[in-house]
């Protein structure tokens, strides 16, 4: 079986690829290295070049019989800044793909969406019937392609596989990948780097949400719990199960202070920290209902305890694996 992994160098990506590879899978990843770096060589043929490229597209499709969507432009404060990027990338560079795929008869594609394609939540948790009123160009580009995907399935038979992970986070519990962006704008990750001394201090942005403890609550979920997550995704759309939409997280929420924390109890470091103030488009709390993924999926995530993720995280920045 021959999977097609587009972004398959990032952080997600890279441990996607893997997690395939185990499964005897046949991997061709495609990535313009823009941000991922991963060296994935070991698991996969890679094809470097831009998504939006149909001559490059037309090299790589034939024969797979699904897509894995995980290029995309990914922080939500430049989106604010600089839209355009957002939406050529995460937009129209998908309607090129998509189209490609179409002209190539491959009908199976999963999609990384997000849920800031929620935005400000109503009810908490977030299940798959919360409105979806996004309030960054991030959360808005991935809408409009899982909207897209649902003409595309209904004109072209196109089926497809939204998956809207909560907070990405963790490692390869081996220690051969990890995350990695550059710039990091993500809390584990940074917190890490203030634990090693590669950073004076980690900030907290904002503490007066109206939260437990005044900071802002997430869901983190492990990265190979996503994996598993988008290998069952795949096993049953080519089971023909028809396109769906899930939610992936824990549906436990932790605050940033408690990340902080739980990183000084893994690290065994100290971790200044800096009060600093709200960052724009964060919404206060976000917490999945990952519900219709367990029951339909057959979703069971394995490493949901904080500590856990947050150690091999701190393993994978030990290891010496972080691409230089
Ligand atoms: N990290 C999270 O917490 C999180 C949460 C929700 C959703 N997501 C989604 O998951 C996906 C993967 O996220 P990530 O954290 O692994 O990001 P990442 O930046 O590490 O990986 C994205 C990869 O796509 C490649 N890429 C980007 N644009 C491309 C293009 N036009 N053509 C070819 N390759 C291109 C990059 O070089 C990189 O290797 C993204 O779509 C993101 O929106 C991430
Ligand atoms: O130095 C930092 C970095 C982050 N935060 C806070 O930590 C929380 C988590 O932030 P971050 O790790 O940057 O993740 P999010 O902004 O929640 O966004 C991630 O999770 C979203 C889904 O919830 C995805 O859509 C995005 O792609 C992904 O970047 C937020 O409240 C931030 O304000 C800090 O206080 N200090």
């Amino acid at each position: 079986m021959k999977v097609l992994v587009v972004g398959g160098a990032g952080y997600i990506g890279s441990h996607m690829v893997k997690f395939l590879f185990h499964q005897g899978c046949e991997v061709v990843v495609l990535d313009d290295l823009s941000s991922g770096n991963a060296d994935i060589s070991r698991y996969a043929s890679l094809t470097i070049g831009n998504v939006s490229d149909k001559e490059v597209l037309g090299k790589v499709l034939p024969g797979v019989c699904a897509v894995m969507h995980f290029a995309s432009s990914i922080e939500v404060s430049e989106s604010i800044r600089n839209p355009a990027k957002y939406y050529l990338n995460n937009l129209s560079n998908t309607l090129t793909l998509l189209d490609s795929m179409c002209e190539h008869s491959v009908s199976n594609f999963i999609f990384s969406s997000t849920a800031a394609t929620f935005g400000e939540p109503i009810t908490l948790p977030i299940d798959e019937n919360h409105s979806q009123v996004p309030i960054n160009p991030y959360g808005k580009s991935k809408l409009m392609v899982e909207q897209i995907l649902e003409d595309y399935d209904r004109a072209y038979g196109l089926t497809s596989v939204c998956l809207r992970y909560f907070n990405a986070a963790g490692a390869d519990p081996a220690g051969e990948f990890g995350e990695c962006h550059e710039p990091e704008t993500h809390l584990i990750p940074l917190v890490l780097k203030a634990a090693l001394g590669l950073r004076e201090s980690i900030n907290i942005y904002g503490r007066d949400y109206v939260t437990p403890d005044g900071t802002c609550i997430r869901d983190y979920v492990h990265v190979m719990d996503l994996c598993s997550a988008h290998w069952l995704a795949l096993t049953s759309l080519l089971k023909g199960s028809g396109s769906q939409r899930y939610n992936l997280g824990n549906g436990h929420g932790f605050s940033v202070k408690e990340v902080i924390e739980a990183a000084i109890d893994v690290t065994g470091r100290t971790i200044k920290v800096v009060d600093a103030p709200r960052r724009a488009g964060d919404p206060a709390v976000l917490v999945a209902d990952s519900a219709k993924a367990k029951v339909e999926l057959g979703w069971v995530p394995r490493y949901h305890d904080l500590k856990t993720i947050i150690e091999h995280a701190w393993k994978w920045e030990l290891s010496g694996n972080r691409p230089r």
